[in-house]
């Protein structure tokens, strides 16, 4: 019953024309595709054939991309030695598979004489017996995790209820906020005052407004807004710096507004699959770190992904951010095929029962085809062992990148079908103001933001305090 009140019905921002396409599935690969079987029954023993054949079909709908997929290279999960989130049932389940679950283990223990996998089998034999714990108190507490601000579920279930803790830290938030983009609004400001000097509101100034505020990025559209509000109010009239940042204070809320939505969960998926996409040193893997932090500490059971499988400091820093947020991790040697990698992910996430499961991938744009075949391959293979998966695709977005940014919405949503966006780096750059102008061009949700290095810096986007922020107004 855990968790089933959850209703699916995640639809927004999905780019539909991204998705896979039925019919070219069906040109792809003659051998038979076994449909993705429930999760529960899916012998474990056929997944290693399950994989091959539908990465083979992955494939084969796109034969120009070279996948880079090394012969001897077989994904590793990497379990924490204690999972705080397994209860002692499902340790049970888990130390004792059917006889088919044990042989893909079996495998990679036989391939890896270290594996990891062994460690875990051991770690969860020592786990006191599902007797002893009170199987009562554990189901409730797994079946009535709280959502951490900047997330929501699916339904009016009481998952939607807020963490207590969430709503403390809103006045050092917003101080953190206008902190972080006191480059932004300091520039904007000064630049705005010395235009306004001693002069009265004329069809010249009004241009140079808007140029000004072009020029930070908030866009064509954004900046006749606030031109034409402020002319509607103040034309031929003496105006103040005060006056431009009000209006536009309240403008930029107007557009952001639409876009500041909560990252909806739905957790009837079990899991509720995350692939997080961006160009590199984007933030890709320190916001998976973040999210799972928020996710793992309102009780959920995190699954992470390390499918940037072209850097092995990727991996390995995910792999240090599973350890830092209790989160479980599968992660594959240098080289592997992320598609591969994605396919046991979900496999292990089922298996383990896992709430979300979030998946890294790489980022490199200096070779744009092979990056879209690699995405579209994974989305793919995700979409194969669950119709609706992956059910968001968070890009990030590195605010210092000014418009390159901009364009980089571009490529990700077409190639991935990106559903919502995470905007990294506010701290400290003068250049927030491309998230308006990526708001109001690309009207994606925008569900975070980060703003420092650490694992409690990123936040759920307001609109108001951060148009504010930005204009320099407010408390
Ligand atoms: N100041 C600041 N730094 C950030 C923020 N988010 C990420 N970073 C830093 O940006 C750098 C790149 O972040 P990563 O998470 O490695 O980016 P990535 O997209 O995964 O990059 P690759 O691993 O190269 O694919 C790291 O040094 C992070 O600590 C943020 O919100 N603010």
């Amino acid at each position: 019953m855990a968790l089933g009140f959850i209703k699916k019905i995640f639809t927004f921002g999905k780019d539909t024309a991204a998705e896979p396409k039925p019919e070219a599935e069906a040109q792809a690969a003659g051998a038979p595709v076994a449909e993705p079987a429930a999760p529960a029954e899916t012998p474990a023993a056929t997944l290693s054939d399950d994989r091959d054949a539908l990465l083979d079909e992955a494939e084969a709908a796109n034969p120009e991309a070279d996948y880079h997929i090394p012969e001897d290279v077989e994904p590793e999960i990497y379990p924490l030695p204690h999972d705080p989130h397994l209860p002692a049932a499902e340790a049970e389940t888990v130390a004792e598979p059917e006889p088919e679950a044990v042989e893909p283990e079996a495998e990679i223990a036989a391939e890896e004489p270290e594996a990891p996998v062994e460690e875990v089998a051991e770690a969860i034999d020592d786990e006191p017996p599902a007797e002893a714990e009170d199987p009562v108190l554990e189901e409730a507490v797994r079946a009535e995790p709280a959502l951490p601000k900047g997330f929501a579920a699916t339904s009016d279930a009481p998952v939607e209820a807020a963490v207590p803790e969430a709503v403390q830290p809103k006045r050092s938030w917003f101080q953190r906020l206008r902190e972080g983009l006191a480059r932004t609004s300091s520039q904007l400001s000064g630049q705005i005052t010395s235009l306004f000097t001693k002069r009265k509101l004329d069809d010249d100034t009004l241009q140079d407004l808007e140029d000004l505020l072009i020029q930070a990025d908030l866009g064509v559209e954004t900046a006749l807004r606030i031109t034409d509000t402020l002319a509607a109010e103040r034309y031929g009239k003496d105006v103040t710096g005060a006056d431009v940042s009000r209006i536009m204070a309240s403008e930029i809320t107007k557009v952001l507004s639409p876009v500041a939505k909560p990252l909806e969960l739905d957790l009837s998926h079990k899991p509720h699959v995350i692939l997080v996409v961006g160009v590199n040193g984007t933030g890709k893997t320190t916001t998976i770190g973040k999210l799972a932090a928020k996710l793992s500490g309102a009780g959920l059971k995190v699954m992470l992904a390390a499918g940037d499988t072209f850097r092995a400091a990727a991996i390995e820093q995910l792999n240090i951010w599973a350890e830092r947020t209790g989160s479980q991790i599968v992660s594959s040697k240098l080289g592997a095929d992320a598609a591969g990698l994605a396919y046991e992910a979900y496999e292990q996430a089922k298996l383990q029962k896992s709430d979300v499961l979030i998946v890294d991938t790489a980022g490199r744009l200096q070779n744009k085809a092979e990056l879209m075949a690699e995405l579209e391959k994974i989305v793919r293979v995700l979409g194969k062992l669950d119709p609706d998966a992956p059910h968001t695709v968070l890009q990030t977005l590195d605010a210092t990148t000014g418009q390159n940014a901009m364009n980089q919405v571009e490529i990700f949503r077409n190639v991935a079908g990106v559903t919502g966006l995470i905007m990294t780096k506010l701290d400290g750059t003068a250049r927030g103001g491309i998230l308006v102008g990526i708001a109001a061009k690309h009207k994606l949700p925008v569900y975070f933001i980060g703003v420092g290095e650490g694992i409690d810096d990123l936040e759920p986007f307001e609109a108001k305090d951060f148009a504010e922020a930005i204009a320099g107004v407010g408390a």
